[in-house]
């Protein structure tokens, strides 16, 4: 790689020297641990070092079938890789499905994600003993690739409402698969539209003539050999998209397709031989493999946030405009307070979100290991905060992306500052596993459901009993922390007032919870935000850190929860005791002027912190954010690449401008 070149931009030379703090041990503490670092790192030189795994054109240039098989070929010889790898094939897998080390070689939606993301997850979590024997080794070995196929032409959120049906035949048992409809064809699956020959459906169940609600089918989609469509299976790819376009998206439809009976994924409920139906002990366990996906989508959100942050930030240091000093030399664009409010709060936030999802990684393994066994306790809170972390974490990543696309001025525009790419990857997680409104609204119904009946998981303890703390001004972290716990608890409160207004003037349930929805989403809102904001000051509590790190950390720790309070410091006055107290308006004065200070403290060490992310330029893939700062010539560079700089004047000249010159409109 380039790193260790010689050429090292002097602004980012002198942004390195005396760091205050140790950058490995935060590149440690987020890699896990000084082994995983290392190994890691065997990692990015063992896949990074092959030439074959290169672009041999910026993928911006190629046709859109081209991209596909470009990003297939390379996806193909990554799994080819993982038999040799010094890491062992697990670890790699994992390497190269997360955002980080995967997309330096698959830029653009890997048409392998979502055999690993989600059918293989669905097959353990849906499958019994007997179908994960059947089918889980051929998934692993690759000699089966498959999909989820969820989502249909006419819906994506209300999964009671998907068309596609399987219906018993005990004569032969089978199930037959049917699209009754257009709005009933599959729509959207990543990898369906060319690649997989197999997919996990769902689909109502009906047996007994009666439906059984939505339940998962393994069903063969292609042949293995030729990987034409099966006779019944109608199936294309949906076309070119904001982003992920080397991931070939895709529709399916079925026409009276049978498939054995043993087919249906039985480990939650069950047809017997005769048609027998036997339920599952909770209706939602056949969501499960959504959940996986929400958990694992806030880590890839926060590796690529800490990509478009590490790319403005080493620009904006590099970068040199207008005038601060009257006649003094232009300042790098970070010197502007303007710039830091930009950039600093993000920074910030990969740590937070980063935090906030080693959390709920790990509530997740508790709670599976928990089903697994029977015992479905940590479900509703694992589901309430899986979408409140989900939502929070894609939305607010996505708007700090594009806030450092516009830091960049018009250079973070080009393509090839990768910030298009990385917004599209991010922005696709506000929509897919459960677009965020939808989630939000989730989370409310668990709020409001725990504040009333007092009962309720971990993540929402804080709203059972009366608030304790105190009432006025408090300016240590937990005296802030303290602010967004009334926050959240008010702003329920306000929800709860709102759908018992409605009641009293007579609105059905349904009715008052859809009028009260601004009020619950911004509920929802305040409370994930809570969550993330506890984790990180309680993850400052504990922990080997060395005095340097702690103090980095807190600073920033402290920038980013007094950056969402003053952002959402409109949300106070819906809560009543902070107007009739006047807290808002002192809050509001303190906290600006503690801000402030705080990006005048951080500002000196932002470069040292984006490089303690220890991202290869290979993995930015951006002229403006690489290490040695040589921006200019590798713009240039980068356009010298351009099909249209291949000649001195383009064939088009000739054959329409030169005509029209010459026409004398
Ligand atoms: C060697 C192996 C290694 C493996 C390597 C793995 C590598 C991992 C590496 C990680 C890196 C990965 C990077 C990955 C990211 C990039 C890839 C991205 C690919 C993206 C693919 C996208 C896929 C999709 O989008 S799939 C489709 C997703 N669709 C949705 O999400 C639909 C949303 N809708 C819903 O979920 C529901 O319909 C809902 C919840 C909105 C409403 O459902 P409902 O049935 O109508 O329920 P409702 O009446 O509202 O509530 C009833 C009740 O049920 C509770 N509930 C609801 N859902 C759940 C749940 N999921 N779990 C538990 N409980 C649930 C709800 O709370 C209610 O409870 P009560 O109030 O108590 O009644
Ligand atoms: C890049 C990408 C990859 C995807 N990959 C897959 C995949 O691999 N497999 C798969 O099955 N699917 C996949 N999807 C589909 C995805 O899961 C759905 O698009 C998503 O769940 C949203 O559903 P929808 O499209 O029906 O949106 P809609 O529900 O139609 O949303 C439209 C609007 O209606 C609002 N709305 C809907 N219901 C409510 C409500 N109850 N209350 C308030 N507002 C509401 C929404 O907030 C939104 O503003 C993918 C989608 C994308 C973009």
């Amino acid at each position: 790689m380039s790193q260790k070149e010689t050429y090292e931009n002097p602004d980012l030379k002198k942004e390195r020297q005396n760091c205050p703090f140790n950058k490995e041990e935060i590149t440690n503490l987020l890699d896990g641990g000084k082994e995983k670092t290392a190994e890691r790192k065997q990692l990015e030189n063992y896949i990074l070092s092959d030439e074959q795994l290169k672009d041999a054109v910026p993928m911006e240039y190629l046709s859109h079938a081209d991209k596909y098989a470009e990003e297939l070929r390379k996806a193909c010889l990554l799994m080819h890789k993982l038999e040799n790898s010094p890491a062992g094939q697990v670890p790699t897998l994992r390497a190269l499905m997360g955002a980080g080390l995967g997309s330096a070689v698959l830029k653009e939606g890997n048409p392998l994600a979502l055999h690993y993301v989600m059918f293989i997850p669905a097959l353990m979590g849906q499958g019994t003993i007997d179908q994960q024997a059947k089918w889980l080794a051929k998934a692993y070995n690759l000699n089966i690739i498959g999909t989820y196929a969820q989502t249909e032409l006419g819906h994506g959120t209300f999964l009671r409402g998907l068309e596609t049906t399987a219906t018993y035949d005990p004569n032969t048992q089978e199930f037959v698969l049917e699209s009754p409809s257009l709005t009933a064809y599959k729509w959207w699956p990543g990898s369906l539209g060319k690649t997989a020959n197999y997919a996990v459906v769902m689909a109502q169940l009906y047996t007994k003539g009666k439906c059984e609600g939505t339940h998962p089918f393994m069903v063969q989609l292609r042949d293995e050999e030729t990987h034409e469509p099966l006779p019944g299976i109608v199936i294309g790819e949906i076309g070119p998209k904001l982003g992920m376009n080397t991931n070939d998206n895709g529709y399916l439809g079925f026409e009276k397709f049978r498939i054995p009976r043993d087919q249906l994924l039985m480990k939650h409920s069950q047809v017997l031989e005769d048609g027998t139906y036997v339920k599952p002990t909770n209706s939602k366990l056949s969501y499960a493999t959504m959940v996986f996906v929400r958990v694992v989508v806030c880590q890839d959100v926060t590796t690529n946030l800490r990509k478009a942050v590490t790319i403005a930030t080493r620009y904006s240091c590099v970068r040199r405009q207008s005038e601060l000093k009257p006649g003094d030399r232009e300042p790098q664009v970070m010197d502007y307070q303007a710039q830091q409010n930009k950039l600093l709060p993000p920074l910030a936030a990969t740590f937070a979100f980063q935090l906030a999802s080693d959390h709920l990684w790990n509530l997740y393994n508790t709670a599976n290991n928990n089903i697994e066994q029977g015992d479905l306790e940590l479900l509703p809170d694992l589901h309430g905060l899986s979408c409140a972390l989900k939502a929070l974490c894609s939305s607010e990543g996505a708007n700090f992306v594009e806030v450092c696309r516009q830091s960049c001025g018009g250079h973070g525009y080009m393509a090839c500052s990768n910030f298009p790419r990385i917004y599209g990857q991010v922005t696709a997680a506000e929509t897919y596993e459960g677009e965020n409104t939808v989630l939000w609204l989730q989370v409310a119904r668990y709020l409001v459901k725990t504040r009333k009946e007092q009962t309720g998981g971990l993540s929402v303890k804080y709203l059972i009993g009366e608030e304790k703390g105190p009432k006025t001004v408090d300016t240590t972290l937990e005296g802030i922390v303290h602010l967004y716990r009334r926050t959240a608890v008010g702003l329920v409160d306000v929800a709860i007032a709102e759908l018992e207004k409605s009641g009293r003037k007579g609105e059905a349930p349904h009715d008052a919870w859809n009028h009260a929805a601004v009020y619950l989403i911004k509920a929802a809102q305040a409370h994930a935000r809570l969550f993330v904001v506890e984790s990180f000051v309680n993850s400052l509590k504990v922990g080997n850190l060395s005095a340097p790190v702690r103090t980095v950390l807190s600073q920033l720790c402290e920038l980013f929860i007094i950056y969402w309070l003053l952002e959402r410091s409109g949300e106070l006055f819906f809560v009543r005791q902070f107007i009739k107290k006047r807290l808002v308006t002192v809050e509001f004065q303190v906290r600006t002027l503690l801000y402030v200070k705080l990006l005048a403290a951080i500002r000196p060490q932002a470069v040292n912190l984006v490089d303690s992310f220890d991202l290869r330029d290979e993995i930015l893939a951006s002229p403006l954010g690489c290490w040695d700062g040589n921006v200019y010539q590798r713009l240039f560079d980068e356009a010298a690449k351009s099909p249209l700089n291949q000649s001195s004047v383009h064939e088009s000249f000739h054959k329409y401008l030169k005509p029209l010159l010459k026409s004398n409109l």
